[in-house]
C-alpha cells in the first residue's frame, strides 16, 4: 500500500489519464462508487444521510456518492455548500447527472436550514475538500465543518477529512473530525502522522481503477502482514546454531541490567543461533539469571558502568547491537566510536548509544557494512538538533534526509514506525498498540531486529518484519491475556513464542 503526498497524488492522476486515456470523469465515477459501496456496509437502510458537497473534485465525488446511494434506495440529502459558479469541470458534469437523475439538490442559503437538517442526520458525509485544501478553512466551509463536528451523527470523510492537509508538517488547520475515512486510491501521508491521524478516525483505502503499473512509485509504503509473512526466514532442517548467526549485544550497567537482558533474550526467542552479552562484570549475574542461554564478554567497569573497553574484540560476530541500558558516560562514547569503526557486520545503535552518537555522527559515512539506528522521536530530535515536536510533525522527511545523508537505516519508532533505507525508500509498520508505551519495549525490539538481520538476506525486510513481529505480539497479548495497562516488556519476550507459532507457520 503506497503512501503519497498531495503532489504525488496529483501526479498519479495526471499519469493515469495521460498514459491510458482514462477520463477524469470516469475516475470520479469510480471513486464515488467505491466510497458508496464501502459506506453501504456501515449504513442501515433507514438511516438519514447528509452529504456535504464542496467546490472541487472532492465535491464531485460527493455528487456521485449521493446519486449512487439514492439509486440504491437510501435516504440521502445532498447539500451543495458553495455557490453554483464555483462548481466546475468534472464536478459540474456529475452535478448535472445528479440533477438529471431526478434528485433534489439542497443549497446552503441560510445556515439555520442546514443546521436543522444536520440535527436529524444519522450519518454526515464530508465531501467538501480533499487534497486541494490550502491554508485555514474559509467560509462557508469553516462554519459548516464546525456545525458538523457538533453533531452526534456518525461522521464519514471522503478521501480525507476537510481541512486536514494531505502532507506532513502543517500544524495550523481546522478540520472535520471523522469517525471513518474512505481514502481514495492511495493512503495520504497525514493519515500516519501523529497530529493529523486523529482526524481520520478509522480508515480504509478504496480502489478506483488507476493503472498501477504506470504509476511512479513514491518509494513509501505500508508494510503489509501477508507480504511480511512471505519473506520471513524459515528454519532449514539441516541447520546448526552457526547457520542462524552469532549476535553480540553490548550494554547494561550494574544499576540497569534489565535492558540488555531483555534484548538478548528477545534475540534468542527470534531465532538468533548464538547470543553473547558484553556488559560490565557487576551486571553479569543479574543478566545471566534471566538469559541462561547466552554467553558473556565481561567489560571493564568503574562504579558499575562501562570503563575503557575500546579494545574489545568484535570480529567474531555476524551482527552487533549496542546501547541498551549502557549509561551515557564518556567511556561508553569511546566504545560506540570503536564499534562504529570496527564492526564488520550489521551494527544496530539504540538507546544510550544513540545519545553518544551525536558527536560521532560523521563516522557513520565511513562504514561499509549496514548501520541501523532505532530512535524514538526524543532520541532522534537530540541527534538531529531539532525539537521533538518538529520530528513528530515531519517524521517522513527528517528520517529520509538523515538516512540519505549518513547512509544508514533509520527505524523511527512510534505508533506508526517509519523504516528508512540509506537510499531514502521508506516502509511504515502500523502494528502494535499503546501497551507498548512502557519502558523496555524498545529493548525487546532491538533484540528482535538484530536476530532478524542475522537470518535475512535483506536488511529492509528484516527491520520491517522485526517491527511487525514486535507489534503483533503486543496485539496478540492484549487480546488474549493482558491489558494495555499491565503489559510488560518481559511479557513481549515470552509472547514471541505464540507470534512465531502462528505467524510464521
Ligand atoms: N485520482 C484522483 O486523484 C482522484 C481524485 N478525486 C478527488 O479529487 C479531490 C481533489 O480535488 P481538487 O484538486 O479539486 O481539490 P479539492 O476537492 O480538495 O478542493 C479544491 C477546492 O477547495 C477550495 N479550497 C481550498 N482550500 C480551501 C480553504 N482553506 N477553505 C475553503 N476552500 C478551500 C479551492 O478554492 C478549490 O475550489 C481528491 O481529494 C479526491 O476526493 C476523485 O474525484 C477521483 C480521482
Ligand atoms: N502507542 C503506541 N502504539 C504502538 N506502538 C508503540 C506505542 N508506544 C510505543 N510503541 C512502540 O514501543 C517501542 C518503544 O520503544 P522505546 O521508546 O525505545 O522504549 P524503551 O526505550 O523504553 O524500551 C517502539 O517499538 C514503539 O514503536
Ligand atoms: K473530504
Amino acid at each position: 500500500m503506497d503512501v503519497v503526498t498531495a503532489q504525488e497524488m496529483y501526479e498519479w492522476d495526471r499519469v493515469a489519464i495521460k498514459s491510458t486515456g482514462l477520463d477524469g470523469r470516469l475516475l470520479m465515477e469510480n471513486a464515488g462508487r467505491a466510497v458508496s459501496s464501502d459506506l453501504e456496509k456501515k449504513l442501515g437502510t433507514h438511516q438519514r444521510v447528509i452529504i456535504l458537497i464542496g467546490a472541487g473534485n472532492n465535491g464531485g465525488d460527493g455528487f456521485v456518492i449521493a446519486r449512487t446511494l439514492l439509486n440504491r434506495g437510501y435516504s440521502v440529502e445532498a447539500w451543495q455548500i458553495v455557490s453554483d459558479s464555483k462548481v466546475e469541470g468534472d464536478a459540474r458534469y456529475h452535478k448535472e447527472i445528479f440533477i438529471k437523475s431526478g434528485y433534489t439538490l439542497y443549497k446552503l442559503e441560510k445556515t439555520d436550514d442546514l443546521s436543522e437538517s444536520l440535527k436529524s442526520a444519522d450519518v454526515i458525509v464530508d465531501a467538501m475538500l480533499g487534497i486541494g485544501v490550502k491554508g485555514r478553512l474559509r467560509e462557508p466551509v469553516k462554519q459548516v465543518v464546525e456545525l458538523a463536528n457538533e453533531q452526534r451523527a456518525f461522521r464519514v470523510a471522503v478521501d480525507l477529512p476537510t481541512g486536514v492537509p494531505a502532507d506532513e508538517g502543517i500544524v495550523e488547520f481546522d478540520a472535520f473530525k471523522a469517525d471513518y475515512t474512505c481514502i481514495i486510491a492511495a493512503l495520504k501521508m497525514s493519515a500516519l502522522v501523529e497530529h493529523t491521524r486523529v482526524y481520520y478516525g478509522e480508515w480504509k483505502v478504496c480502489d478506483i481503477g488507476l493503472p498501477v503499473k504506470k504509476l511512479p512509485s513514491p518509494s513509501r509504503k505500508v508494510w503489509q502482514r501477508e507480504g511480511g509473512r512471505r519473506v520471513l526466514p524459515g528454519r532449514d532442517p539441516n541447520s546448526h546454531k552457526g547457520s542462524h548467526g552469532k549476535a553480540l549485544v553490548v550494554g547494561g550497567a550494574a544499576h540497569m541490567p534489565g535492558s540488555i537482558a531483555m534484548s538478548a533474550k528477545a534475540a534468542l526467542r527470534s531465532g538468533a543461533g548464538l547470543v553473547t552479552i558484553a556488559t560490565p562484570k557487576s551486571a553479569m549475574n543479574a543478566v545471566a539469571s534471566y538469559v541462561q542461554e547466552a554467553t558473556f564478554l565481561p567489560l571493564a567497569e568503574e562504579r558499575g558502568v562501562i570503563k575503557d573497553s575500546a579494545g574489545v574484540d568484535v570480529s567474531a560476530y555476524d551482527g552487533v547491537a549496542i546501547g541498551m541500558g549502557m549509561g551515557r558516560g564518556q567511556e561508553s562514547n569511546n566504545l560506540v566510536s570503536h564499534l562504529i569503526s570496527t564492526v564488520k557486520a550489521p551494527l544496530l545503535i539504540d538507546a544510550d548509544a544513540l545519545y553518544q552518537l551525536k558527536n560521532l555522527v560523521g563516522l557513520l559515512r565511513s562504514r561499509t557494512y549496514p548501520t541501523i539506528l532505532t530512535p524514538h522521536p526524543g532520541e532522534f530530535a537530540h541527534l538531529v538538533d531539532q525539537s521533538i515536536s518538529a520530528i513528530v510533525r515531519s517524521p517522513f522527511s527528517y528520517s529520509r534526509e538523515f538516512s540519505k545523508a549518513y547512509g544508514v537505516y533509520t527505524v523511527l519508532k512510534g505508533p506508526a514506525t517509519i523504516i528508512t533505507a540509506p537510499d531514502g525508500s521508506q516502509f511504515v509498520d502500523l502494528s502494535g498498540n499503546a501497551g507498548l508505551a512502557k519502558g523496555g519495549s524498545g529493548d525487546v525490539l532491538s533484540g528482535i531486529l538484530l536476530a532478524m538481520m542475522l537470518q535475512s538476506g535483506s536488511i529492509t525486510y528484516a527491520l520491517n518484519n522485526g517491527c511487525m513481529l514486535h507489534g503483533l505480539t503486543a496485539e496478540m497479548l492484549t487480546k488474549d491475556a493482558h491489558s494495555m495497562v499491565d503489559l510488560l516488556a518481559t511479557d513481549l519476550v515470552e509472547g514471541l513464542t505464540q507470534t512465531f507459532r502462528t505467524f510464521s507457520s
